[in-house]
């Protein structure tokens, strides 16, 4: 039953419900968003014409399935610095759902098209001036794509090539593995607490489980930044390396993740994820009424516009 179960969904709530004996898929919270995996007609004569597949019909993001290696490269091109609006959100999540039901995909390296940036994360412009119904829809954005990332059964290595504040901070966090560019001019961070907002409390989480308690706590009331050689040293980033080796070096580590059976990891993941999952899910409509709330106070809405003013100055 356990390896039935394991051939035919996907997902970290299928790799859970095998892993504690659960039942049903409707008891299992986490099996929200897990999805049929295997096998699909359709996918395999995919497999027979192309061994590379671009698929994503967006200018902003672009996906390559290797079917020979099972790898999936996910590059952001939202210029100017990949910040995530209301379409990147929606197109991570439906990009990383098709990944997830690919059954000749096994990992995904996510970077940048962009030089120096990795991603500016959330975009500020779409948290500013807007109805509250906008609001909502972009925080639903935000939480699904986290969803869908944080909760990918596939093997997740952030090749983080430029900085990453904030969301791309979050992204990056939210991935199996980092690798940064050694590049000192970059960083790295939850800087909400700069914008005069706060980090939501799966924000918090994410990076709880990534640094520990303590280095969350003075990373998030201080708005930390840090350099790669830094984010190392607390264990934000788990390795730097030449700026120009970022992608091959997460290809490297990439054949390291996949030589371990893919059940095995699959089930220890979701053990290690799925409180922070279910927490998000059991509150995710109240969620969603914090956040167009905070947003839409008065007081928050003149510190974004300070926030972005400034970051309009010239850079000294
Ligand atoms: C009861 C409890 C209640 C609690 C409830 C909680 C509710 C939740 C509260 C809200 C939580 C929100 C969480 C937010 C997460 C975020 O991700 S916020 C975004 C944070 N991001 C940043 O601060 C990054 C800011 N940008 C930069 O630092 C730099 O731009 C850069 C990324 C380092 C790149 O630098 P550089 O190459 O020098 O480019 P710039 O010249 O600075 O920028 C180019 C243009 O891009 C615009 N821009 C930059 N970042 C963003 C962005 N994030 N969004 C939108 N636009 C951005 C920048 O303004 C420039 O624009 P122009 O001047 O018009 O060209």
């Amino acid at each position: 039953m356990a390896a039935l179960l394991l051939r035919t969904s996907r997902g970290l709530g299928a790799c859970l419900r095998v892993a504690t004996g659960c039942p049903s898929p409707s008891s299992c919270v986490v099996a929200a968003w897990s999805s049929a995996r295997w096998p699909r007609e359709g996918a395999v004569a995919w497999r027979t014409h192309a061994q590379v597949r671009h698929y994503s019909s967006s200018d902003k993001l672009s996906i390559d399935m290797d079917d020979k290696t099972g790898v999936a490269v996910l590059k952001l091109s939202n210029p100017p610095v990949n910040s995530l609006s209301l379409e990147l959100l929606t197109e991570l999540a439906i990009g990383l759902d098709k990944l997830e039901m690919n059954p000749s995909c096994r990992g995904v390296i996510m970077t940048s098209a962009h030089p120096h940036i990795f991603s500016a994360g959330l975009d500020v412009s779409e948290m500013m001036g807007k109805p509250t119904e906008h609001y909502r829809e972009f925080w639903r954005a935000v939480q699904e794509m986290w969803l869908k990332l944080y909760g990918s059964s596939l093997v997740t290595i952030a090749a983080i090539n430029g900085s990453s504040p904030a969301g791309g901070c979050l992204m990056a966090m939210c991935c199996d593995y980092r690798l940064m560019a050694d590049n000192p001019k970059y960083s790295i961070g939850l800087n909400e607490t700069k914008l005069g907002i706060v980090a939501p409390f799966w924000f918090r989480d994410t990076m709880m489980g990534v640094v520990g308690t303590r280095v969350t706590e003075r990373s998030l009331q201080l708005g930390l930044m840090y350099s790669p050689a830094e984010a190392v040293h607390v264990g934000l980033v788990d390795r730097t390396v030449p700026e120009e080796t970022v992608f091959e070096e997460a290809r490297t580590e990439m054949a390291r993740w996949l030589k371990i059976p893919d059940h095995a990891r699959q089930i220890t993941k979701s053990m290690m994820r799925k409180t922070t999952i279910d927490h998000l899910l059991a509150q995710r409509d109240s969620d969603i009424s914090n956040f167009a709330n905070f947003i839409s106070k008065d007081s928050i809405q003149k510190s974004l516009t300070a926030y972005m003013q400034a970051l309009r100055q010239p850079k000294k």
